[in-house]
This record gives structure tokens, C-alpha cells and sequence, in this order.
């Protein structure tokens, strides 16, 4: 699925208007249509409804779903924001409209001074004051207005966004001039900001609702940014030979696991026998022995000759993909020794958490890393190795997203919506995973899996495509059993045999 920018469904609008073809106005109409029926499918005709309506064809949305609700015997007060005298053409068809009607019991054109009325905990705001057509952050009488909303407890619907939200870039917005809506009923698709776990406070639930624009347009489309689907998925997976054996199955290293971190080495290690993959070595300092042949009986363990940490480079040759960084510890010898690895390594190859620091701190490496390495950063990590610490999470994206292409790499940057950035500049955003997994190994889970995939044969797009999928639907197929509460890590590797029979 295809995630559209602003200008692009503005784009999609007007290809709709001529090709379907439908008039603007009809269009509007049908977008009112739906938004009236989510409404009154939630609340009855004795719920106060107060709509504030911009000057724009959000405004005309608005206008429009306030003479439906009228007519259908709600009781609905009307403001219209006319500050510069220039409605849009629709804007200005619905006001004609609704004054036209009969119904509405109050409809007040504000051209200047406004009273804002009294809101209370019993009135339903229709938030129909500026959607994507929004061009800066907003200020003066309409950040009042905004403020006063949000203070007053009313219940809020925001029209297609927020006011106040950009529908992408929001780095730069006023936290207090957005409008805080408990349901965001977006017109046709899902804007990029709803991707954002930053801008949740604002869009509370959001549903989507198919206004029928182009498909054909959105077919045709081009978008660098896309939502993966199950069937994208299911495509990618690769059947297994009937004669296949531990031989011809990929090996994979997992570098992983310092003294007192044993436990990111086995999460790792276990989660990446569970991925499809013949053989798995891990490589972990001494004191961590037995730890790891007792926990994980199936991997071949491999021991560094530091007793604590990871200090001499392997001779990478007879696997397939080498992971490193769970656990490792950022002492100055595993520093060095990574850099070497990394250097002599010409396999497929995933960096995690401690790696992801080690070059965080010494961020002159980076311009040494070779092209195609897999980055798994989780927000912090991500911003150390961006050096920057008051990233939003547009910025964040669109940085791991120029990083990807500079690097030449893969970088999944880990969130509720996890996203893959491309080295061509493409991202694809995950929606599979839940609050659950919101706890300690679970990133190292990841990482077993992708570089499972890797030594399977898939390739870096492929193994952290279909690996921060499965990742997400283990936990949330671990979560129905487990509940969100108390899922641990290894519940994650546990379900990873239901998600992967799932996907079938
Ligand atoms: N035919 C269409 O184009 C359709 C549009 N739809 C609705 O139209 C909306 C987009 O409409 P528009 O493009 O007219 O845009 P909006 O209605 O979001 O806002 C545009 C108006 O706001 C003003 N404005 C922008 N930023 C401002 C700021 N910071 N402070 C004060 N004023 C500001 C602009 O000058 C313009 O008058 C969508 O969000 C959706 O609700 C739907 O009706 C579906 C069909
Ligand atoms: N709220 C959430 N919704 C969906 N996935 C989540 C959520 N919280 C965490 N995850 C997933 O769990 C993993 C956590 O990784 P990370 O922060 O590196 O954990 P750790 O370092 O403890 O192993 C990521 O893959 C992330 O996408
Ligand atoms: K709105």
C-alpha cells in the first residue's frame, strides 16, 4: 500500500474530479456522506454538536456534514471562519447550502471578534478547520481557538487531520496549536504523519474512510513510501527444498553478548534457529559458555579469547551472514575489534545495539562502513549515530532515510511502526507488532531473525522486510495468548513457528 503526500492526494483529487468523472462539489458531498454516517454511527441525536469550520474545503467538508447531521434531527451550532473574506469555491456552496436548510438551529459566520461558545464534557467539537491544505503552524486567533477546544473536554472528530497537524512534516509545529482529537476521520488513505508515534497525541483513533478517489491514479502512482501487506510478504517467502539439509540452509554468526549480557546472545541465537536457517554459530567470550550451551543446546558455540568480550575479529568465510552488536559491551577493544570485523567481513552482515553505539560514539566510522550493511537502530541508537538528540520523528525518518542513501545501507529504524530505508531512498513502513513488545531482548529477537533470513538466502531487503514482519506478528500473536502486560522476549521466538505457518 502506497502512502501519499499531501500535494500528491491534492493531485488525486482533481485526476478523480476529471476522470471519474465527478464535480468537485459532488465529491465533497460524498465525502460528508461518509463522515456523517462514522458519526452517527457513534453517537445519538441527543449529543450537542458544535462543528468549527475553515475557510477552506475542509471547512466545506464540515459545512457539509453539519446541514446532513441537521437534517437527520441532530441539534448542531455552526461556526464558520471567514477571516480574509475568501471561502474556497465549495466552502462557499456548502455555506449556501446550509444556510438553505431549515434544520440547523445556529449558524454564525465569524469575520472578526468571536465568542467562543461554552463547550462542555457532553458536546461532540466537529473539527473542520483546516486539513491538508494547512501550509505553516497555526497562530494568532486560530491557536486561541485551538487551545480553547482542547481545554474544554469536549469529545473531539477532527475532518481528515487534526487542525493544526501537518500531514507530514510537523518538526516545527506548536504542540499547543494542534487540535487534540479523540477520533481522526481521514478521507481515503492514511496520511504520512499517522505513521509518527509523536503525533499519536493528537489523532487519538484513527479511521479511514474510502471516498472512492482513482484507484487507477493510485495504481499508477509512483510513492517511495509504502505500508507492507501480507500478501507482499507471503510472495518473498521461499519454498524449501525437499531435499534440503543443515548444509545447504545457510549458516549464520552472532557476534553477541558480553560478560553479564549473555542473555541478548541467546535471544538472538534462538530466535535465529527458528528462522529457517541450517546452522548457527554463536560467538561469545568464555565466561558466557555455559550459558549459552545449556540454554541453547542447537547452536555451535564459538569462544572469544577474552573471558568478558568481544576482542578478536572471526574469519567470516564459511557463513552465509554475520550479526553483531546484542550485548557486546562498548569497551575500547570491542570497538576496535568490530571495526576490523566489519572490515574483513564481505558477507551479508547486521548491526545492532551495541555496534549501532560503538559508531554512535566514534561517528568518524561510519564514512569507513562498506556499502550493504542491514542497521537495526532503535530511536536512541539512531539519534546517537546521527548525533543529534531532539530529533521528531519526521525528522528521524527523513534523516535515517538520507543516512540509508549516503551509507548506501539498510536502515530499520525500530517503533510501533518500524521502518526499512532504503539505499534508493525508498522506505517501507511495518505495521505488523504491539505495545507488548515494548520490552527488554526483543530488538535482539529481531536480529537473530534477519540474519537467520540472510544465511537462508534472502536478501537485505527481503530478510528485513519479511523479518520485522514476522517479528511483529509473533509478539502480536504472542500477545493474544499473553497478553501485551506480561510478553517477554521469548514468548516472541515462541510464536515465531504460528507466524511463520500463518503466512503459508
Ligand atoms: N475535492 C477535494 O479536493 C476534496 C477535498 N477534501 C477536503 O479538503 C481538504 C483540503 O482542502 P484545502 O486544500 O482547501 O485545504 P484546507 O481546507 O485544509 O485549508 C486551506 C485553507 O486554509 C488556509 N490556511 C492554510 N494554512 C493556514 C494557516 N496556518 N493559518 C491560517 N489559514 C491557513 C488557506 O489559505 C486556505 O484558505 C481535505 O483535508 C479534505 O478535508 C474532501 O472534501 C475530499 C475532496
Ligand atoms: N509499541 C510497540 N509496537 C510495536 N512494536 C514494538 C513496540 N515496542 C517495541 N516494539 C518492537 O520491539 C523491538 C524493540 O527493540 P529494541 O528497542 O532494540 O529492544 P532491545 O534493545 O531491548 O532488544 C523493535 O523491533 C520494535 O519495533
Ligand atoms: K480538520
Amino acid at each position: 500500500m502506497k502512502i501519499f503526500t499531501s500535494k500528491q492526494i491534492h493531485e488525486l483529487d482533481t485526476f478523480t474530479i476529471e476522470h471519474e468523472p465527478v464535480s468537485s462539489i459532488d465529491l465533497m458531498e460524498r465525502a460528508a456522506t461518509a463522515l456523517t454516517l462514522a458519526i452517527t454511527k457513534r453517537w445519538s441525536q441527543t449529543t450537542p454538536i458544535t462543528v468549527f469550520a475553515g475557510p477552506g474545503n475542509n471547512g466545506g467538508d464540515a459545512l457539509a456534514v453539519a446541514r446532513m447531521l441537521a437534517e437527520k434531527r441532530y441539534s448542531v451550532t455552526v461556526y464558520l471562519f471567514n477571516i480574509k473574506n475568501t471561502l474556497s469555491k465549495d466552502c462557499q456552496t456548502n455555506k449556501t447550502r446550509l444556510q438553505d436548510s431549515k434544520h440547523v438551529k445556529s449558524f454564525m459566520e465569524v469575520r472578526d471578534e468571536f465568542d467562543p461558545p461554552l463547550l462542555t464534557e457532553e458536546t461532540l467539537v466537529i473539527d473542520g478547520l483546516f486539513g491538508s491544505g494547512l501550509n505553516k503552524p497555526l497562530g494568532g486567533g486560530f491557536a486561541s481557538l485551538v487551545s480553547y477546544i482542547n481545554a474544554s473536554g469536549s469529545t473531539v472528530v477532527s475532518i481528515d487531520l487534526p487542525s493544526g497537524l501537518m500531514a507530514e512534516d510537523n518538526t516545527y509545529n506548536v504542540n499547543s496549536s494542534i487540535i487534540r482529537a479523540d477520533i481522526t476521520l481521514t478521507l481515503q488513505m492514511k496520511k504520512l504523519c499517522m505513521y509518527f508515534a509523536d503525533c499519536q497525541q493528537f489523532l487519538g483513533d484513527i479511521e479511514v474512510l474510502d471516498i472512492n478517489l482513482s484507484e487507477d491514479w493510485i495504481k499508477s502512482t509512483p510513492s517511495p513510501f509504502t505500508v507492507i501487506e501480507r500478501n507482499n510478504v507471503v510472495s518473498l517467502i521461499k519454498k524449501r527444498n525437499d531435499f534440503a539439509h543443515k548444509g545447504t540452509m545457510g549458516h549464520a554468526l552472532i557476534i553477541a553478548g558480553s560478560y553479564g549480557m549473555a542473555g541478548a546472545a541467546v535471544l538472538a541465537t534462538k530466535a535465529c534457529l527458528r528462522s529457517g536457517v541450517g546452522k548457527v554459530t554463536a560467538h561469545i567470550p568464555d565466561r558466557n559458555y555455559d550459558i549459552m550451551q545449556i540454554s541453547v543446546p542447537e547452536a555451535i558455540v564459538h569462544i572469544d579469547k577474552d573471558e568478558y568480550c568481544f576482542s578478536e575479529p572471526m574469519d567470516t568465510e564459511h557463513y552465509n551472514a554475520v550479526a553483531i552488536g546484542p550485548g557486546i559491551g562498548q569497551r575500547d577493544t570491542t570497538a576496535v575489534t568490530l571495526m576490523s570485523q566489519i572490515r574483513r567481513t564481505s558477507r551479508l552482515m547486521v548491526l545492532d545495539a551495541d555496534a549501532l553505539n560503538i559508531l554512535g560514539y566514534r561517528r568518524a566510522w561510519l564514512q569507513q562502513l562498506p556499502p550493504g550493511l542491514v542497521l537495526t537502530p532503535h530511536p536512541k541508537e539512531f539519534d546517537r549515530l546521527d548525533g543529534s538528540d531532539n530529533n521528531s520523528d519526521y525528522g528521524r525518518f527523513a534523516k535515517a532515510r538520507e543516512m540509508a542513501q549516503r551509507l548506501q545501507a539498510y536502515i530499520l529504524l525500530k517503533g510501533h511502526y518500524s521502518l526499512l530505508c532504503q539505499p534508493d531512498g525508498s522506505v517501507i513502513f511495518n505495521t505488523t507488532g504491539n505495545s507488548g513488545m515494548a520490552t527488554a531482548g526483543s530488538g535482539d529477537v529481531l536480529t537473530g531473525i534477519i540474519v537467520g533470513l540472510m544465511a537462508r538466502g534472502y536478501s537485505q531487503a527481503e530478510a528485513t522486510v519479511l523479518g520485522m514482519y514476522l517479528h511483529g506478528l509473533a509478539g502480536d500473536i504472542a500477545a493474544t495468548d499473553k497478553g501485551c502486560e506480561s510478553l517477554i522476549a521469548t514468548d516472541i521466538i515462541d510464536a515465531l513457528p504460528k507466524a511463520f505457518l500463518s503466512l503459508m
